[in-house]
Order: structure tokens, then C-alpha cells, then sequence
């Protein structure tokens, strides 16, 4: 049996989150002295039941020696006092401390250390919830024995009584539970569940701080916690022969943990996008040292299912709604094993948690920058990737809404994901909010390490940030060169380990170790629960302060929670079970090192990030923990997938899935482009009524032959253009959206080019048909069937040709040169079609060119359905008309032995071989990419 006293659970809350506290000082709460926990930023505040004015004196702040202590470690950490005095929040952290010292006063008095008072009643209530705002509201009520609370059990009686002890428990349990099972953002479901469709739960942490109302995303898949470390990466480009290689990064090295936001800083230029490239496997070539993945060499084909990459500018699919978008993510990249209610689920729980419930029915184009970005993640979020790149997140985004993403990046890195930034010049709120920094000067790096060690660590090397001043202004600064020759001091001393107990997890957090005051264990000892008692009852009730930053409220209350929860409710968890039984794989556990109940003062801290094995062991790799957590990491060692069985191609979805669903899309998206398609279909009908008029009544009127040629030619050409130009314009945009979703894994080249070129098949076809027929039934054509068909069979095959020219240029090119090059490509095509010149005319070394000239086949088939197959004599409304006889006419123009079925398998084989360069093309495009 395990029981802690409720002081020791306020100590292990308070640890986590003593910024939080707030003490009621007045007495408007009646006879009842109300404590209470409360999200400082939440806006909430004044909804928690038992939140009540905080305390109105923090001017004797510094006569408590605890408080002192408390602000000492706070700022410390920063070592920047105008830094900290740049923030709101500092005055709000005033009241904390103080309210916090007070409370930790109480404690102590309470546990009798000290006591000169009378004993305190101890029915310490706890009631712990996620705000809308993702942080913590935990309100703990102190009854006093001499009110009303009649019978209130003092710490003695606490002390003797297991009943009270026993009642407390389940009080807390009921309170905490909710709590436990709502770690919003964490990384994954409970293990073994997965997909597995749990009733929705109500959660009020958001961390987007936007919507109310949020719910906890429990229902996708688990994935194991990622640690990515990299040694000695340097890469180069070729500048041209004359200028050779330029060397972009050279030999950096660092690591970037789960749980952590990470930021990749320096002055433009200094290798930040390139540096995430490669760590995303996104270039691969030119590059030198390694890579590792949970201490093992990375296979680059297996981490990319692991990780996205999200990109600077949002490019989304136009015409598609938010849960549209989303659902074609859950459908590419959750697989078959999942059904479409369950889909269902997943798309509005992650729509309802980053808020984006509310624009579920907005077209994509319609959304804001934040919104774009947020479902830019949200895309991402539906196979819970544990890694998440996101280049220049905030570009484009206004201060709130930055604060807001990166709130949201935070919270996402809370639930054990490893998430990496590159971001120019955060402001100094925001910048406070990452977790780890890597700095970049000139390609190497020039700082790695807390971000609240880097004031320390310039100033060690004398770089003073001045007081007021922003560190990441100062330090971009100083990267730039602005106070004298200083990458090289840095870098040197970056390579000389200097930085590197800036880089501990817990540099800042410092615990409280001296004067006796022993660094706080979480006295909910885990696995050996015989231990976890003693180590519990005999606890000093001190406690470790940190001042942490407000994000670490969810998570520090998920820790708390399981932990309490583990504990009141005596029953042998491991941590392993803990992990997994709460949302997130990777909680921080604190975890006693031995049995003697020391803590695990290695760490000594709160925010320690360790796991421990049964036996007590701590462990700390990721491996270990993910292991430890039960979390697999067969994702990276021999399996696929931790939640779909692998198939064939990697992907999660068949290929004929994926071609399935992307068909679908294009087609849905083309059908809804009213701009280009309902434009097509008008333009199609308009010229071709117009030239019907122009060329009226020709086609059966043997003295208008050359005028009837004229149509045809006009009409093989408007066919052609009116397919090519669209797909040279349109294809380059969309190859943005394919190549972010290529490379995050949802679907293979092939699928999506095929149902690209697919889809817009039937548009084409029913154009061209249209304009044909109009033009051919006003200009008074053979109406016989077969000719008919055959023209119209003759004209699409030539537009079909020109589209798929269309698509190799805009595979090939960007859309500047597509524009140029499409029209350019085509004259030659078009003079050697026959029209303007026989084929008979033409020198004999230029006579190939015609049988590569696609227009070519396309009029000289037109005009052999139109005049061949023994056609009868034309009318004749003049005096003499000189091709009476269809067959003259074709020998005048050199078509007279031309086979129709010849033109139509030349134009096939020649739209065939150009899909297919096509293919290649866009292949060999991607590989450029990296
Ligand atoms: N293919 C390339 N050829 C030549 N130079 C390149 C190539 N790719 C990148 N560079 C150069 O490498 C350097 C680093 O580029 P990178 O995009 O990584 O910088 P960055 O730190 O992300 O800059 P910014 O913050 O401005 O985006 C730049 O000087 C850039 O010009």
C-alpha cells in the first residue's frame, strides 16, 4: 500500500507548477481558506470554482527566504533580468512565489516540522482540470477545523488514520482521472487500443488558446518517442566548374530530444533550412556524417514515415473544405484498418483540438494565414507523426497568432514529440517558449543548449546581453558580427564543450540542494510500492522550486496526475503501464534512483525526463523510454509500422488505393474550379459557335475547300492550345502540394501522377467534343456517323497529345518558362502540319520534321474524315469549281495516300511516350529536390 500525505501532493504539484499557485488571502470564500491553482494566462481564471483573488501583497516577497530562493533559481536560470522583466508574466510570478512560499510554508507547519502552530486540518482537496487554454487549474481547499468543516481530520489524525488516507485517495482518483486520460496532444493512445474508438471526452485544454471546448485527441495511433542526433554533418553545393563546391554546413553536430521544441536559429544564410533538410531526409546527397535515430543509424526511407516536414508557404489544395482535406489525409495515411466512422473520429477530434472545428465547412482558400498553418498540422497530425519539422512556422503570422502556433508546437512537443523549428526572430515571449536552441552561424554551430542558457553561456564568453534587451535579438547580433569576430570565439568554444551543460534538460530548473533542503522527489515512488510508502512517509516535505514556463502546465499536470493517481490508488504500476495508460508515451517521470526513497537528485528535478524499468533502473534513451513506455520502436528497427501492417510499397495506403483517393480528389477539385473548368466548357462553346459563323455552310461547297481546310486547321489548333496551356499553368502549383505530401509519406510518385493525368482526362474530352461538334454541325460537315466520330476522335486525340506536352513542360519547368517555352515548341509543330506548306514542297532534309510534328497527324486525319473513304462529289454553287471531287482536293494537299488509322496510332503512341517522359521527368525532378 502507498499513501502520500496531501502536502506531499501539493509539493509535488507545487514543484511542477508553482507559477500557478495563487493564494486567497480574503474572505470572500467564508469560513473557508481556499487555495488555488489557476492557469495565470488563462482567461478562464474567474470560471474555476474555487479560484479566488490572488494575494495582494507581494511586497514581502524577498523577506521569505524560500521566496527569494524561489526568484533567485527563477531568473537565474534566465541570468537576464531585463529579459524576465520583459515578460508580463514576471509580475504575475511575484505573486506565485509568494503564494507558493506561503503554501510551502503551511506544509511544512502542517507536516509538523516546525509546527509552533496548532495543527492544521489537512482535508486537502485537490481537484486538478485542463483549462480551454491548455494549462492547469487545480484548486485545493484547506477546512478549518474550527468552522463549520466539524470533525475536519487534523495531519495527526491524517497521519494515524489509513481510512482518511484511504477516502482521501479516492477523492483524488475521482478528481485526477479525468486528467490523466486527458494529456490533449500527446503522442498516441493507449497502448494496444489503438484505433480503438473511445467515447469522446470533454477537455478544455487547447493549446492554440483560440476555442473553447476542445477534446483530447485519444484516438490516434502510438508511436515510439524520437531522439534525433547528428555528428560531423557538412554539405556542400556545386557553384559551377569555375567556382567549385560552396560549402553550406561544416561539421555540425547536436541533439534534438522528444518532448522538447527546438529552435534552429542564425542570420539568413547560416544553414538553418539546409541543416533541416537533411535532418528530415530531405537532401541527401553531397552531405558527409551521420545521422542517428534513437542512438541508431538512420534508415532514411523509415524515419520519413516517422516524421513531416511542414512547409513555410501552406500550399493546400484550393478548392477542398478543412474536413474534406482532412479526411483525404485519414484516408491516405491511416489505411484500411481503419473505417470511416473511426476516420471520422479522428478528423474532428484533431479539428476540434487545434481549432479548426469551427472552419471544418471553409474552403482551404478561404482560411487564414494561422488557420492555414494550423491545418497545415492538423494534415500531418491524423498518423501522429513523433517527429515534426516546420520551417519558419510564424513567417507571415501576426505577434498573437505566432504566440498561439507556437503555444500550439509546444503543447504538441508535450506530448512527446520531437519538434524542430527554424524561426528568423522570434520576439522574446516567444522565444522563451522553446525549449532547446540550436544556433547557427555561417554553417556551424555557434550555440546548442537551453534556451535559458544562452544569456550564461555568452555572457561566459563575454557577450553581456544588456538588460532590456531581447537574447534572440542579441544573439542574432552577435552572429552577425556585430560585436566584433565572435562566431569563431563561439563555435570554438561550442567544439570545446563549453555549451554543453547549457544543454542539460534540467539547466535552469534548478533544484533547491543546499542547506539540508533536499531536492524534491516525486515521493510517489513507482514499482515497488512497499518502498514507495516509506519513501513517501519519510520525505522531508520540502520541496525542489522551479519557476517553469506556462506550457509545461499541461504536462506537469499530467505528471502529477498519473503519478498521484498511481499512487492513491496503490496499485503496482510501472511506469511502463503509467506511460501508456496515460495519453502520453513519453511522461516525465521523476523516479527515485534507489529504494532508500532518495530521489532522483541525478537529476533532481521535477522535469527530469526519465524512465524507469521495474527495477527501479532510470533510463534515459529515447529507446529505453519508448521501450520503457511500451511504446515499440520496431517503426525503426525491423517493422514498418507501429499501428499498419506494411505493405509492399511502404506507404500506408495500396497504390491502388492511394490512386483511388487522389483521382477523387483532382477530380472534385477540378469540377469545383469554377474559374478554369466552368471557363473551358464556356469558351469552348463560344469559339466554336463563332467560328461555326465565321465558316458557316462551307464544309459541302466544293468552292470553298480552302476555306473548309482553314476550319479544320483552326479547329486541330484551338483543340490543342486550349488543352496544353491550362496544364502548363496549373501543374507547377500543384506539384508543390505533391511534393510536400510525397515526401511526408502519403502516397508514391506513381499514384499521384497517374490520377493527376487521369482525372482531368474526361474535361478534356467532353471540351474538345463540344467544340468540335458545334463547329462541325454550323459549318455543314458530312453528317455522316462514321465521320463524325472520326473527326471528333481525331480532334481530342490531338488535344490530348498537346495536354500531355503541357504536363511534361509543367513537370519539367516553372511556370515562367512553361509559358514561354509551350507556345514556342508549338510553331514549329504547327508549320509543318501541312496547312501552310505542302509536305511535297518541303526540302527533302526537313521532311522528318513532319512525321514528329503531332499537328501533322492531327489535320491530316481531320481532313481524311473529313474529305477521304471515297467521299461523294461537293456541291458547286459557281461557275466552275475546281475540287468538285474530295479526292483532288486531298491530292492538292499531299494527303491523298495518308491513312486515317495511321494519324490516330501516331497520335496515341506519341500522348503515350509523352506521359511517360513525363513520369520520369517529375521523377527526376524530385530527386533534384534533394
Ligand atoms: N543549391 C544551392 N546552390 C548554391 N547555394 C545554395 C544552395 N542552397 C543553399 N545555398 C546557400 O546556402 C546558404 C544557406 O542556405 P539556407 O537556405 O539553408 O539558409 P537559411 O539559414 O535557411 O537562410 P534564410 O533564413 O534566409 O532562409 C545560403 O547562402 C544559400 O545561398
Amino acid at each position: 500500500m502507498s499513501h502520500t500525505s496531501g502536502c506531499s501532493i501539493l509539493d509535488n504539484l507545487t514543484t511542477s507548477q508553482p507559477q500557478l499557485l495563487t493564494r486567497c488571502s480574503s474572505s470572500s470564500s467564508g469560513s473557508d481558506n481556499q487555495l488555488v491553482l489557476h492557469c495565470p494566462r488563462g482567461d478562464n481564471a474567474s470560471k474555476g470554482k474555487a479560484i479566488v483573488p490572488r494575494h495582494a501583497n507581494t511586497t514581502n516577497i524577498p523577506s521569505d527566504p524560500m521566496a527569494t530562493r524561489i526568484r533567485r533559481d527563477a531568473d537565474g536560470g534566465i541570468r537576464n533580468q531585463g529579459f524576465v522583466d520583459n515578460f508580463a508574466v514576471q509580475r504575475r510570478h511575484s505573486e506565485y512565489v509568494a503564494a507558493y512560499a506561503d503554501m510551502l510554508e503551511d506544509c511544512n507547519n502542517d507536516a509538523g516540522k516546525s509546527n509552533t502552530r496548532r495543527p492544521r486540518p489537512l482535508s486537502c482537496y485537490v481537484q486538478t482540470k485542463l483549462t480551454k487554454n491548455g494549462y492547469v487549474s487545480a484548486a485545493l481547499q484547506q477546512r478549518q477545523d474550527d468552522g463549520d468543516e466539524v470533525g475536519a481530520p487534523t495531519v495527526q489524525q491524517w497521519q494515524n488514520s489509513g481510512q482518511l488516507r484511504q477516502e482521501f485517495a479516492a477523492k483524488m482518483t475521482a478528481w485526477l482521472k479525468p486528467l490523466n486520460t486527458q494529456s490533449n496532444l500527446c503522442n498516441g493512445g493507449i497502448a494496444g487500443q489503438n484505433h480503438i474508438l473511445a467515447p469522446k471526452k470533454q477537455n478544455n485544454c487547447s493549446p492554440n488558446g483560440q476555442k473553447k471546448g476542445t477534446v483530447m485527441l485519444s484516438h490516434l495511433p502510438q508511436r515510439p518517442p524520437v531522439d534525433i542526433e547528428f555528428a560531423d554533418i557538412s554539405y556542400s553545393v556545386s557553384e559551377g566548374r569555375r567556382r567549385g563546391l560552396k560549402t553550406i554546413l561544416r561539421s555540425v553536430s547536436g541533439k534534438f530530444r522528444n518532448g522538447e521544441l527546438t529552435a534552429i536559429m542564425g542570420p539568413s544564410g547560416a544553414g538553418k533550412s539546409t541543416l533541416m533538410n537533411i535532418l528530415a531526409g530531405y537532401k541527401t546527397s553531397q552531405l558527409s556524417g551521420s545521422v542517428l535515430i534513437n542512438g541508431k543509424e538512420r534508415n532514411l526511407r523509415r524515419f520519413r514515415k516517422l516524421s513531416c516536414y511542414i512547409m513555410q508557404d501552406d500550399i493546400l489544395i484550393a478548392n477542398l473544405s478543412v474536413h474534406e482535406a482532412m479526411m483525404i489525409s485519414a484516408n491516405l495515411k491511416l489505411g484500411k484498418d481503419m473505417n470511416l466512422a473511426a476516420k471520422r473520429v479522428v478528423v474532428d477530434e484533431i479539428l476540434e483540438t487545434i481549432g479548426l472545428k469551427e472552419s471544418s465547412n471553409t474552403k482551404t482558400c478561404n482560411l487564414s494565414g494561422g488557420q492555414r498553418k494550423r491545418l497545415s498540422i492538423a494534415l500531418e497530425l491524423v498518423n501522429n507523426p513523433p517527429v515534426m519539422f516546420f520551417d519558419e512556422p510564424t513567417s507571415g503570422l501576426d505577434s498573437s497568432t505566432c504566440f498561439q502556433l507556437i503555444s500550439l508546437l509546444k503543447s504538441l512537443a508535450r506530448g512527446g514529440r520531437t519538434i524542430v523549428c527554424t524561426i528568423h526572430q522570434p520576439s522574446a515571449r516567444l522565444f522563451e517558449k522553446f525549449d532547446h536552441l540550436y544556433m547557427l552561424a555561417e554553417g556551424q554551430c555557434m550555440y546548442e543548449g537551453r534556451v535559458r542558457g544562452l544569456v550564461p553561456f555568452l555572457s561566459s564568453l563575454g557577450y553581456n546581453c544588456p538588460s532590456y534587451h531581447n537574447p534572440a535579438d542579441y544573439v542574432l547580433e552577435v552572429a552577425s558580427g556585430e560585436y566584433g569576430e565572435s562566431v569563431q570565439k563561439l563555435v570554438a568554444a561550442v567544439k570545446s564543450g563549453e555549451c554543453k551543460k547549457y544543454s542539460q534538460k534540467d539547466y535552469g530548473l534548478t533544484s533547491l540542494t543546499t542547506d539540508g533542503v533536499r531536492g524534491i522527489s516525486n515521493d510517489i515512488v513507482k514499482g515497488d510500492n512497499s518502498n514507495s510508502t516509506t519513501s513517501a512517509n519519510n520525505a522531508t516535505l520540502t520541496a525542489t522550486t522551479t519557476l517553469t514556463m506556462e506550457d509545461e502546465k499541461c504536462n506537469k499536470a499530467d505528471q502529477f496526475a498519473t503519478q498521484a493517481e498511481g499512487n492513491m490508488l496503490n496499485q503496482p504500476i510501472l511506469e511502463t503501464q503509467q506511460s501508456q495508460q496515460s495519453d502520453c508515451s513519453v511522461i516525465n517521470m521523476n523516479v527515485p534512483a534507489s529504494n532508500n526513497g532518495t530521489s532522483n537528485s541525478g537529476s533532481g528535478l521535477p522535469y527530469s525526463c526519465s524512465f524507469s524499468s521495474k527495477s527501479g533502473q532510470v533510463v534515459n534513451t529515447a529507446a529505453e523510454k519508448a521501450a520503457a513506455a511500451g511504446c515499440t520502436t520496431s517503426l525503426l528497427d525491423s517493422h514498418e509500422s507501429v499501428v499498419t501492417l506494411p505493405n509492399s510499397s511502404g506507404f500506408p495506403t495500396s497504390g491502388w488505393t492511394q490512386f483511388w483517393i487522389l483521382l477523387k480528389r483532382s477530380f472534385v477539385t477540378i469540377m469545383r474550379d469554377r474559374m478554369l473548368t466552368h471557363m473551358r466548357l464556356a469558351s469552348h462553346i463560344i469559339v466554336g459557335a463563332i467560328i461555326g459563323m465565321i465558316y458557316y455552310d462551307v464544309g459541302n461547297e466544293a468552292s470553298k475547300v480552302m476555306s473548309n481546310a482553314g476550319c479544320i486547321f483552326f479547329t486541330t489548333l484551338f483543340t490543342m492550345f486550349t488543352a496544353m496551356m491550362p496544364t502548363i499553368l496549373t501543374f507547377p502549383t500543384e506539384m508543390s502540394v505533391f511534393v510536400r505530401e510525397h515526401l511526408n509519406y502519403w502516397y508514391s510518385l506513381k499514384a499521384f501522377y497517374f490520377a493527376k493525368t487521369m482525372a482531368d482526362l474526361p474535361f478534356q474530352i467532353v471540351f474538345s467534343s463540344v467544340y468540335v461538334l458545334v463547329v462541325y454541325y454550323l459549318t455543314s460537315q458530312p453528317m455522316e456517323p462514321l465521320r463524325v466520330t472520326m473527326f471528333v476522335f481525331i480532334c481530342v486525340l490531338t488535344s490530348l497529345v498537346a495536354q500531355s506536352l503541357g504536363l511534361l513542360i509543367g513537370a519539367g519547368m516553372n511556370i515562367e518558362a512553361g509559358v514561354f517555352l509551350g507556345p514556342v515548341t508549338t510553331i514549329p509543330t504547327i508549320l509543318f502540319s501541312g496547312f501552310f506548306v505542302n509536305f511535297d514542297t518541303i526540302p527533302g532534309y526537313l521532311q522528318w520534321v513532319t512525321y514528329v510534328s503531332y499537328v501533322r497527324y492531327g489535320f491530316e486525319g481531320a481532313m481524311v474524315s473529313i474529305y477521304g473513304m471515297d467521299r461523294a462529289t461537293m456541291e458547286c454553287h459557281e461557275i466552275y469549281c475546281h475540287f468538285r471531287f474530295p479526292k483532288k482536293f486531298l491530292e492538292e494537299m499531299s494527303m491523298d495516300k495518308a491513312e486515317y488509322w495511321i494519324d490516330a496510332v501516331a497520335l496515341l503512341g506519341t500522348f503515350i511516350a509523352l506521359r511517360i517522359i513525363a513520369y520520369f521527368v517529375l521523377r527526376w525532378k524530385l530527386h533534384l529536390i534533394r
